[in-house]
């Protein structure tokens, strides 16, 4: 059927409510609108499905958000794992509570129990929750950092972990197999809570999570020294992060936490900022502020579901705060972590710090230094839960931390995802134990660079919305993927890896080797001086990524080769678009 006959169907389907079809009829006129709203349906990406609220097939609405969970439904009575339940968490956005009460709906008409949140929680303590509760799945309902008109379905399997393959292609395949939208089953909540088949969760997960995160402090003691100096000012950027952000740092004597108030309360519309990604300057603004006011040693940012954490850090010698990149503070914490581990307990013997390819080489330099494994997966929390998973069945490797250039970090493995509370938490002790020592973030940031090389990473996207969009995104990924650039500015590119091929040609003597990795539409190259390139298409946003790294000897230095690099990384797009 093509997306006019799919348009047509849903202003005629009984099963659709008249709300639905007056917002269909009111777009009647608009073509590239219906094309856009029906030309697919929504698919699961990095982090499930993700699509801006509104009625179609590709679009949020109940019903698809009814379809998806039919399929996650039909694909666990397949395995007969129905009993252990689903455990369901949702976020600050329009229509999060509404969506999960019918994904739990859906679910408890198929006879699976939903366990649900009352009230909005952060994803990690979702992900803490399947595995609390033994349940064969979860879902959390959040688009993330995405602008407000967006909302999404994350879900988890039973290791905690967002879904990998098999799960992740057997759930869609159910979800496409639900033709018919007369086929999803759903019931009054009411019958579902008698039928024990509802069942509301809140402070029993809450106080065994915020148990789990205390158990990483290292230093009580550095914490104990400093609470009376340390200012922390903190942004929950309308999110979920402000009950346990703030419970977390109070329960453990942080004295000092300032939580910005024009952004404190929950709030789907995001007010104060266009897009609520601790990623961009703008959700600082008035965090820096207020962090002038008290003076503060450093400020946190965390995304709406909490997941993602973004820091700036004072530097005492000049008072100014610099920003610190998601690969900087997830290298900042992996080390502090890694680092006094080692001093207070020593490091297991195969003890692992996994991140994805396109997260910085600083990382590596880490790994190497403390003689400790270093994984590299593909992009996606998921995979660094799956090879979580892989440690725990094969005894292949003992976790000690996980990171990506997301913003992204879990220091424990109570959960499966990556933990934006947890990474404050630990931020702030370190700001503590360094504090003690006279040292501020910054300089243990420098102390990092100085002892490993100056590395600096940076990413710029850009955004190609609708059918034309995803088009142009596959024309630049195949224009590159048939050219492969010999020079990439100054730099000789010195192999170039194709990782939906699987492999890695040698540039000079035109040599193959494998990738080591499963199949990702994802382009990366090797340049000399430790420098490199990578593309890929965002699954998430409407975006295609060019990321990059340098390394250098000095933060000038830096700075000049990454400007550099993101130059002749725009050069080599422009004729593309
Ligand atoms: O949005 P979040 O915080 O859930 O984060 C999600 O998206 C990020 C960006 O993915 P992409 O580059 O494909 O857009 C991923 O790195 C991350 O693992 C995933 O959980
Ligand atoms: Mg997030």
């Amino acid at each position: 059927m093509g997306y006019k006959e799919i348009y047509e169907a849903w202003l005629k389907n009984p099963y659709f409510d008249e709300a639905t079809k007056d917002e269909l009829k009111q777009i009647a006129n608009d073509e590239k609108e219906i094309e856009d709203r029906f030309y697919k349906e929504l698919e699961f990406g990095t982090a499930g499905l993700r699509g801006v609220i509104g009625a179609g097939t590709n679009r949020m609405n109940i019903y698809t958000v009814r379809k998806a969970t039919q399929g996650l439904a039909n694909y666990i009575l397949g395995l007969n794992t129905q009993k252990q339940g689903v455990a369901i968490a949702y976020d600050s956005r329009h229509m999060s509570p509404e969506f999960a009460d019918e994904a739990a709906l859906c679910l408890a008409a198929n006879g699976i129990k939903a366990y649900v949140f009352d009230s909005l929680r952060p994803t990690p303590e979702l992900s803490y929750a399947v595995r609390k509760l033994g349940c064969t799945a979860g879902i959390n309902i959040t688009a993330s950092h995405n602008p407000p008109e967006y909302n999404g379905y994350k879900v988890y399997w039973a290791d905690g972990a967002q879904i990998t393959p098999p799960h992740d292609s057997g759930i869609m395949d159910e979800v496409k197999q639900v033709t018919d939208y007369g086929q999803v089953k759903t019931m009054e909540r009411e019958s579902a809570v008698l039928a024990g088949l509802y069942e509301t969760i809140g402070a029993d997960i809450d106080v065994p999570y915020i148990e789990e995160l205390k158990k990483l402090i290292l230093h009580p003691e550095a914490i104990k020294a400093a609470a009376d100096e340390l200012k922390i000012v903190y942004t929950p950027l309308h999110g979920t992060g402000n009950i346990p952000v703030r419970r977390v740092l109070g329960e453990l004597g942080f004295k000092h936490v300032f939580v910005v108030p024009q952004q404190e309360l929950p709030d789907g519309d995001f007010p104060t900022v266009s897009y609520p990604n601790p990623e961009a300057e703008e959700a600082f603004e008035l965090g820096l502020k207020l962090a002038q006011e008290v003076d503060a040693d450093l400020v946190l940012a965390t995304d709406p579901d909490a997941d993602r954490l973004g820091v700036y850090v004072k530097d005492q010698k000049t008072g100014e705060y610099h920003a610190l990149t998601g690969n900087m503070s997830g290298c900042l914490i992996g080390a502090y972590e890694i680092g006094q581990r080692k001093a207070l307990y020593g490091l297991p013997e195969n003890g692992a710090l996994v991140k994805s390819i396109v997260t910085t080489n600083l990382a590596d330099a880490i790994a190497a230094d403390y003689g400790i494994q270093l994984c590299e997966v593909l992009t996606g929390f998921k995979f660094i839960g799956q090879k979580m998973l892989e440690f725990e069945t094969k005894g292949t490797g003992t976790y000690l931390f996980g990171l990506e250039e997301s913003y992204g970090c879990l220091p424990g493995t109570y959960c499966r995802d990556k933990d934006a509370v947890a990474a404050s938490m630990v931020l702030c002790e370190a700001a503590a134990f360094y504090k003690t020592q006279g040292k501020t973030l910054w300089d243990a940031m420098i102390e990092l660079y100085e002892r490993y090389g100056y590395y600096l990473d940076d990413v710029t996207s850009i955004t190609l919305k609708g059918i034309e969009g995803l088009e142009k995104i596959q024309t630049i990924m195949n224009t590159l993927r048939e050219n492969t650039p010999e020079k990439i500015g100054a730099y000789q590119v010195v192999s170039a890896r194709d990782y939906k091929k699987g492999i890695v040609k040698n540039m000079s003597d035109g040599s193959e080797t494998s990738t080591g990795l499963p199949a990702s539409n994802v382009l990366y190259y090797d340049l000399p001086d430790a420098a490199w390139v990578c593309v890929r298409p965002s699954g998430t946003e409407p975006k295609v990524k060019f990321y990059y790294g340098v390394k250098a000897d000095s933060l000038k230095d830096a700075k000049a080769k990454s400007e550099a690099l993101g130059s002749a990384v725009q050069e080599l797009v422009k004729p593309m678009l």
